[in-house]
């Protein structure tokens, strides 16, 4: 373990979803993280916007580490979303890892290493590498032929320039293999890094603009850089710990990260890159960035995942911990205890809570409004006053997946703005909660084993009480 194996991976942990929450882009706040009543997408429900606003200035700043909140609300009044606004309003650096917390009972790993792996998502370290470089644009390549063809290995030389120096290097049959396979040719801004003698092709020079008639659309003019040739630079990796554990734990290494086949991680691996980065960070090569884990439908939890947050939330080195749930007071998964939220009170009372408010017939008008620019769809304004009266009947959710089957039908009748009729049936062709509860009460002894009192036992929470 003398070197980590540490290798840029950011990519891979941030790929934007489209779908329920594409419009949030933020949690709408002003400077002084007072909420604007319709901002990034988020509409209002602004005590808790202000409040998760105040929580993403303690994670800014980065020294606050093991707090927890928990978003606490009805059905659909936007915790998810709010989340989602918080980690669109961290920078790419700050680690925003989400899970939903059913996803944790999987058969190819414990709860707890599942619990901890999400953890270590939350948790980047910021490296810093001093590293020589060689940047300038290339004056000319010029590559020795061997007299027989395969008699000896290739040699060459290589013409740099600065806007202020100019410089030759003679080239190794590695380097020029390398400047092949990227192409590199006269008048390109290259940048060499002198230990590995990695080529990075920084664009095309300026000067060189109009040299070409056949210059591609993807073609990057840059400029020609300036002083010396050969540069000291830092170079920042970023790296979350839960990268560097799968990258050191397998033969395969960080292709687990791409099929998510990650397996178990071995505690010892574990300690020794925690030892490792450590030592880091007292040399100042290193900085731990705490980011945010959050757990959605935190009840779904039993008894063994809290005690382990509990335990995890200690550690100098947690994230902030996000929790959400819709629940009142219901059983603890794994006792035969009720508690409220489901969540044990010793993790509740370390615990922030933020409440979400159901939302007023102006508030789902304006969402509609926003979901309906965010899927292309125009709607006429009475069909929106419409579907704003089911979202207040129903729930703002079934309202809002009325909007792209609306539109389908409007596409069917050849029309361009979606209407009322649009609305009307795509209602009658799709239930919503309550309307298909009526139909069951209805026709319940046709149906297997249908009891006449629903219990409370229903796992998404939507289900509504019969009478
Ligand atoms: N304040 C808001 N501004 C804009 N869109 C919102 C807002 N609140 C909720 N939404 C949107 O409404 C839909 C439902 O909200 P969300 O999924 O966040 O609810 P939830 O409280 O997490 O519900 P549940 O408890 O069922 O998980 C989502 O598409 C969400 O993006």
């Amino acid at each position: 373990m003398a070197d980590l194996k540490l290798s840029e991976t950011r990519d891979l942990t941030r790929i934007e979803r489209i779908g329920a929450h594409s419009h949030i882009r933020g949690l709408g706040l002003d400077s002084a993280l007072e909420p604007r009543a319709v901002s990034e997408g988020m509409v209002g429900q602004t005590s808790a916007r202000k409040a998760a606003g105040i929580i993403l200035q303690m994670i800014k700043e980065g020294r606050i580490a093991g707090r927890a909140v928990l978003i606490a609300g009805q059905p659909g009044t936007g915790k998810t979303a709010i989340a989602m606004g918080m980690a669109k309003s961290l920078g790419l650096e700050t680690p925003f890892a989400m899970i939903s917390a059913s996803e944790i009972f999987s058969l190819e790993m414990s709860k707890t290493e599942a619990l901890m792996q999400s953890f270590r998502k939350a948790i980047a370290v910021r490296i810093k590498e001093e590293t020589e470089v060689i940047e300038g644009e290339v004056v000319e390549i010029q590559i020795d032929r061997p007299a027989v063809a395969g008699a000896a290995l290739k040699t060459g030389k290589l013409t740099m320039k600065t806007t202020e120096m100019e410089g030759v290097y003679d080239l190794g049959a590695k380097m020029i293999e390398s400047l092949g396979k990227e192409k590199v040719q006269s008048g390109d801004v290259i940048a060499i890094d002198k230990p590995s003698g990695k080529v990075t092709k920084l664009g095309r020079s300026f000067s060189r603009s109009r040299d070409y008639d056949a210059i591609g659309p993807q073609v990057r003019f840059v400029q020609c850089p300036g002083g010396e040739l050969q540069k000291r630079k830092e170079i920042v990796h970023c790296v979350t710990l839960h990268e560097i554990d799968v990258i050191n734990s397998r033969t395969q290494g960080f292709l687990a990260l791409f099929t998510g086949d990650t397996g178990e991680i071995r505690a010892e691996v574990r300690e020794q890159i925690d030892t490792k980065v450590a030592e880091w960070r007292e040399e100042g090569k290193a900085e731990i960035v705490p980011g945010v884990l959050f757990i959605d439908e935190v009840h779904m939890l039993d008894i063994e995942c809290f005690s382990f947050l509990n335990r995890a939330l200690e550690n100098e080195m947690a994230p902030i911990l996000a929790v959400a749930t819709n629940r009142g007071i219901t059983t603890i998964r794994g006792t035969n205890y009720k508690s409220p939220h489901g969540i044990p009170i010793d993790l509740l009372d370390r615990l922030l809570i933020i409440t979400t408010q159901p939302y007023t017939k102006d508030d789902i008008h304006k969402i509609l409004d926003i979901r309906c620019q965010e899927e292309d769809v125009e709607i006429a304004e009475e069909a929106k006053a419409l579907l704003t009266h089911i979202g207040v009947e129903t729930s703002l959710r079934y309202a809002i997946h009325l909007i792209t089957a609306a539109a389908l039908a409007c596409q069917k009748r050849k029309g361009k703005v979606v209407e009322n009729e649009d609305i009307t049936r795509v209602y009658n062709l799709f239930l919503d909660v309550k309307r298909s509860t009526q139909y069951l009460m209805e026709y319940q002894e046709q149906y297997m084993f249908s009891e006449a009192s629903i219990g409370d036992g229903d796992e998404d929470g939507t289900s509504a009480k019969l009478p």
